[in-house]
């Protein structure tokens, strides 16, 4: 080839520096274009970079309920929302919904482009941008796409209850905006929701969850708290989705405003005094158990990502100090129970105090504030909320020209109140339809009161989804009728043999629930326990162990009745009976949520009989199932139960002498004496001799119950040679598995021909739900045969405590006589 000529060369440097020069000029161009934001950097142009929202703090016009009912176009949301991006991808919808800036965005580059800011004669230069651009482009998506399968790889791994449970101060997780992107999204599956209208960022977050149609109570309450701005009493079945019935609204309407500060600014370059600053205080939930504040919050939480709305839980039993510094971020949404609400307001906590600026105002579980003796902290948080008070013959009225501020907050606040068994008297509903209901107490001990005193305005809202029975309709309820003493035989074997699925064994007292929790334990059953004195850290720990085992079981007192949302429990075991039908319901609401199903088991004895009839009429019930007891286990779980109950009550009494032990030294260290040991040596030597044979007894009966348990439960009538049978529970199943293993070594040891004993594995085990329905609801209990049994045993105890006394009197006689004659 011949060389290249010196010119040539040159000019073909000069041509390439040419080209790099141009490159250079549109690069330093782009550099030089304005950025295009759709939120101006600084209303005031002081280009501090404070965007519309922060530069409004310290006004002070704040109002709570920032957009009045008039300001709000529903069409704008309702356009937007069903427009869903839809690429079709193998035949699959992959849809993603796009707000409106982000279309405009779009839009603008695409007017960009036909703008064409390059001349002609920068055609290759832009060419070479562009496929630089795309290049770029490209590698991010193939780094994003890396990403996504990574977090879908961990989030398998993750267990479930990690995903459910929240560390309660996680607030930052709601910014998280990652795993929104990219889901493939089948819309038509979806399309119940859009008569709602809600939000694209709120959509996206339902699209994640999974959620494809609202529930009832989200249908009929989203249009009027949403849409229409109105105060809602709302009332549904337990696990009906109640929290996003009023949780959606509040996300709606705070998106909305947003916006419409963004427009507002945009098009006017100043603000509206009718807007919310960011980093106030907008929503404050009520709840009455910490559970229920720190869910709620988790919940909100999950569909709030995305929005950069922050919730925050305020609870009890953590340290106040962590708390205070969670409202130092000001979050919009605060969810917390009344106790360290107040204990943070009554303390002069700046964020919390904010009330002027608050426009939603809830109370989950209402019907619990009200119960006596609850909740005077309550009191004291809805007095502190700004509200209009309806004047009084000593109070001069307001004229339309003296409008105070007040009254325009209560106005523009609105109020939810939700539960599962809200009792309201139809006087009180027509006066709330009607706008002139005012409470006649000075208390909280009506709903009535409560109502008002939270502020509900006129023409409020009532959504009363409760059916006659007020329980889940996938629920089946059943029990078992026993004597007091047989209770924790019965438990054991509803635990042992119908063992499958998360169990709620509910007490109504701590003394209960540690003994049967004891009790259970000697007997091989892991239980976790949750009551209200319990520290907050343990009850947290409990609930997370409970989540995290799909078998698990968890003694509870009525603290975890209500609100607790835990996926999977099949079973409630009503040990003893509660104080109440509400409380029923709730302790039955633990299961059969969300449209799934469940049942729930009632241990009833001839005590409970008055307050099980009373229950019954309250749900207006006839007729009750009763579980089908498979009789042929009961007399080796009578015998097991009787050799644990011995075991814990020697183990009991040791331990509870052992903390007296301590008490004492511990008091007599303390102030500084020296502790005499009255005994004599004979004493000391019969006390030794007694504990001695008192340890013996406990290693005995030890042994014997591990022999006993290291057995599989069978039935009377059992052949350990051909076990067979439809389900085996997981108790029961760590039993075959381990004496699998011992007979496993011992055949390898010693003679490996010898035939095993041990052929098939089963049992005629199924889940609790399962064995109710397989009895095809035969054995119906009549209620009329309870009472007329109940009225027995009321004659034959009365007749006997007669005869009692009368022989007691006879006897008395006698000896009055006897005396009489020596004297
Ligand atoms: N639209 C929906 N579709 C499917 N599941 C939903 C929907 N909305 C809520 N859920 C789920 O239903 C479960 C129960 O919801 P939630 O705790 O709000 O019920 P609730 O009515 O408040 O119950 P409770 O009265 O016992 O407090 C939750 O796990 C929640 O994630």
């Amino acid at each position: 080839m011949a060389p290249e000529s010196a010119e040539k060369k040159r000019s073909r440097r000069n041509s390439k520096k040419r080209a790099r020069a141009e490159v250079d000029q549109q690069l330093e161009r782009l550099n030089n274009l304005p950025w295009s934001s759709s939120i101006p950097e600084s209303i005031d142009g002081d280009g501090d970079g404070d965007n519309g929202f922060t530069a409004l703090i310290g006004s002070n016009e704040l109002q709570g309920g920032f957009l009045s009912l008039e300001e709000i176009d529903e069409s704008e949301y309702g356009l937007e929302l069903t427009k869903v991006d839809v690429e079709y991808e193998g035949g699959k919808l992959k849809g993603k919904t796009k707000s409106k800036k982000s279309k405009k965005t779009e839009d603008d580059a695409d007017e960009g482009s036909g703008d064409e800011p390059y001349g002609e004669s920068d055609g290759k230069a832009k060419e070479s941008i562009v496929e630089d651009e795309k290049k770029e482009s490209k590698q991010k998506k193939k780094k994003k796409s890396a990403k996504k399968k990574k977090k879908d790889h961990q989030k398998n791994n993750e267990t479930t209850q990690s995903e459910d449970i929240a560390e309660p101060d996680a607030v930052s997780d709601v910014e998280d905006n990652d795993n929104v992107e990219d889901d493939s999204v089948d819309e038509e599956e979806y399309y119940a929701w859009n008569d709602l209208r809600l939000h694209p960022i709120i959509m996206k977050s339902i699209y994640r969850l999974k959620f494809t149609e609202p529930t009832p109570i989200q249908k009929a309450c989203i249009p009027a708290a949403a849409h229409q701005g109105k105060d809602v009493i709302g009332a549904a079945e337990t696990g009906s989705g109640k929290t996003l019935a009023f949780g959606l609204p509040i996300l709606q309407r705070l998106l909305e405003e947003r916006e419409k500060v963004e427009r507002l600014t945009a098009e006017k370059g100043e603000a509206n005094e009718m807007i919310a600053p960011l980093g106030v205080l907008r929503a404050l939930i009520v709840t009455p158990t910490r559970e229920l504040a720190l869910q709620v919050t988790d919940h909100l939480k999950k569909v709030a990502i995305g929005t950069n709305v922050r919730v925050v839980p305020i609870v009890g039993g953590m340290s106040s100090e962590k708390q205070e510094r969670l409202l130092r971020t000001r979050p919009e949404i605060v969810v917390g129970t009344p106790g360290r609400l107040w204990e943070l307001m009554s303390g002069g906590e700046v964020h919390l105090m904010e009330l002027h600026s608050l426009s939603f105002f809830v109370l989950d579980e209402a019907d619990r504030m009200i119960e006596t003796g609850h909740f005077r902290e309550l009191q004291s948080i809805l007095d502190a909320l700004p509200m209009h008070r309806e004047p009084t013959d000593t109070q001069p009225q307001d004229t339309q020209s003296c409008v105070t501020v007040a009254s325009l907050q209560r106005k523009k606040r609105q109020t939810f109140v939700f539960s599962a068994t809200l009792a309201l008297s139809a006087d009180f509903r027509k006066k709330l339809k009607r706008g002139s209901a005012h409470a006649k107490k000075d208390g909280l001990n009506s709903m009535e009161a409560l109502s008002e005193k939270a502020g509900m305005r006129a023409n409020t809202a009532i959504v009363d989804l409760t059916n006659a029975s007020i329980l889940a309709n996938k629920l089946v309820e059943s029990i078992i009728e026993c004597r007091e003493e047989e209770k924790d035989a019965y438990l054991y074997y509803l635990l042992s043999v119908h063992g499958q699925g998360r169990t709620i064994v509910f007490c109504t007292s701590i003394a209960a629930l540690r003994r049967i929790s004891s009790l259970l334990r000697v007997l091989s059953i892991n239980v976790w326990t949750l009551h209200s004195e319990m520290q907050q850290r343990a009850r947290l720990k409990s609930v997370d162990r409970f989540r995290a085992n799909e078998h698990s079981i968890l003694i509870a007192t009525d603290a975890a009745a209500r609100g607790l949302d835990i996926v999977g429990v099949r079973t409630v075991v009503h040990y003893q009976l509660p104080l109440s039908a509400e409380v029923y319901v709730h302790r039955c609401g633990r299961t059969a949520r969300a449209s799934t199903d469940g049942c729930s088991i009632a241990l009833i004895c001839p005590n409970d009989a008055s307050k099980f009839a009373s229950l019954c009429k309250s749900f207006s019930k006839e007729s009750f199932q009763r579980f089908p007891v498979e009789l042929s286990y009961i007399p080796e779980i009578m015998k097991r139960s009787s050799l644990a109950h011995q075991i814990d009550k020697i183990t009991r009494k040791e331990s509870q002498a052992k903390a007296e032990r301590t008490w004492l030294e511990r008091n007599a260290e303390s102030v500084e004496l020296i502790l005499d040991d009255d005994d004599s040596e004979e004493d000391r030597v019969k006390k030794h001799r007694q504990n001695k044979v008192k340890s013996n007894q406990l290693t005995k009966l030890q042994q014997e119950l591990n022999t006993i348990l290291s057995r599989p439960l069978q039935p009377k009538a059992f052949s350990r040679r051909f076990l067979a049978g439809a389900g085996v529970t997981p108790l029961v199943q760590h039993q075959f598995e381990e004496l699998s293993k011992q007979k496993h070594g011992n055949a390898s040891s010693l003679d490996s021909n010898k035939r095993r004993k041990l052929v098939v594995i089963g049992q005629d085990c199924v889940e609790p739900l399962q064995a109710l329905r397989n009895t095809n609801n035969e054995e119906r209990l009549d209620l009329k045969e309870i009472a007329e049994k109940h009225k027995n045993s009321d004659n034959l105890r009365r007749k006997r405590k007669e005869m009692k006394k009368r022989m007691h009197e006879q006897r008395r006689k006698q000896r009055k006589k006897l005396q009489q004659r020596e004297g």
